[in-house]
């Protein structure tokens, strides 16, 4: 079995006062455009997401074919990677992919391979970097129990850096070219402001 964490519990601040996790992309929430690419390659999904948020969320989710369940920050504002670990922690497969939910683009040949990835080499986690040298950690796959463990203690020693965790766990590094050859890189485009949100909105 496999799982999906959609991490939506920031703030949007570049995005002005509306939450960008439900806002209108092209006439679909943009985090259902997230959750919709998902469904060819996992079983369940998991919205991490504040208490405020939820009621938006689900209803953003309505008719969605795989059950979705909920992760709510306890700690609200603890950054990324504290709320990947907790809907990590929330997940009933070994593995699971996480993904922003700014991330409308996200190509399901990608996460299939990265999944692929880390379960035939047996890692706790899969996660592609970059010909600019940054690593995609809220686009990568995790063994969720291992990442989820690994976030819980980073944030215990006060360290909120979003590659903490896999200091402390056996990882691949998935270089870009590789990704070319399984889909788009486009894949992890990110939608933060409302320049980039109307851009964005043209292409679907
Ligand atoms: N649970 C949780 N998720 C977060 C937090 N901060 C950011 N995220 C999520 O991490 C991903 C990447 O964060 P950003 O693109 O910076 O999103 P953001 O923080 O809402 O936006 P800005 O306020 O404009 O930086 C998004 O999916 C956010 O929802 C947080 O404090 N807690």
């Amino acid at each position: 079995m496999r799982s999906a964490v959609v991490v939506a519990g920031g703030r949007s601040t570049r995005f002005g006062d509306a939450d960008k996790a439900v806002a209108e992309l092209a006439g679909t929430p943009m985090i259902r455009r997230v959750a919709d690419r998902l469904v060819s390659t996992v079983d369940e999904l998991v919205v991490n997401c504040r208490a405020d948020q939820r009621a938006a969320i689900e209803s953003a989710m309505g008719d969605y074919p795989l059950p979705v369940r909920y992760a709510l920050d306890t700690d609200t504002d603890e950054g990324p990677m504290a709320g990947i670990g907790t809907g990590l922690g929330a997940c009933d497969g070994e593995y699971a992919v996480v993904v922003a939910c700014d991330m409308p683009f996200v190509d399901s040949g990608v996460v299939e391979y990265l999944f692929e990835r880390a379960e035939e080499e047996n890692v706790d986690a899969a996660v592609p970097k970059l010909d600019d040298g940054w690593y995609q950690t809220t686009q990568a796959v995790y063994r969720a129990d291992a990442m989820a463990a690994a976030c819980e203690a980073a944030l215990e020693r006060g360290d909120r850096k979003i590659l903490a965790p896999l200091e402390e766990l056996a990882w691949v590094v998935v270089e870009e070219s590789e990704i070319r050859e399984h889909g788009d890189v486009g894949t992890f485009e990110n939608v933060n402001t409302r320049d980039e949100f109307e851009d964005a909105q043209t292409r679907f």
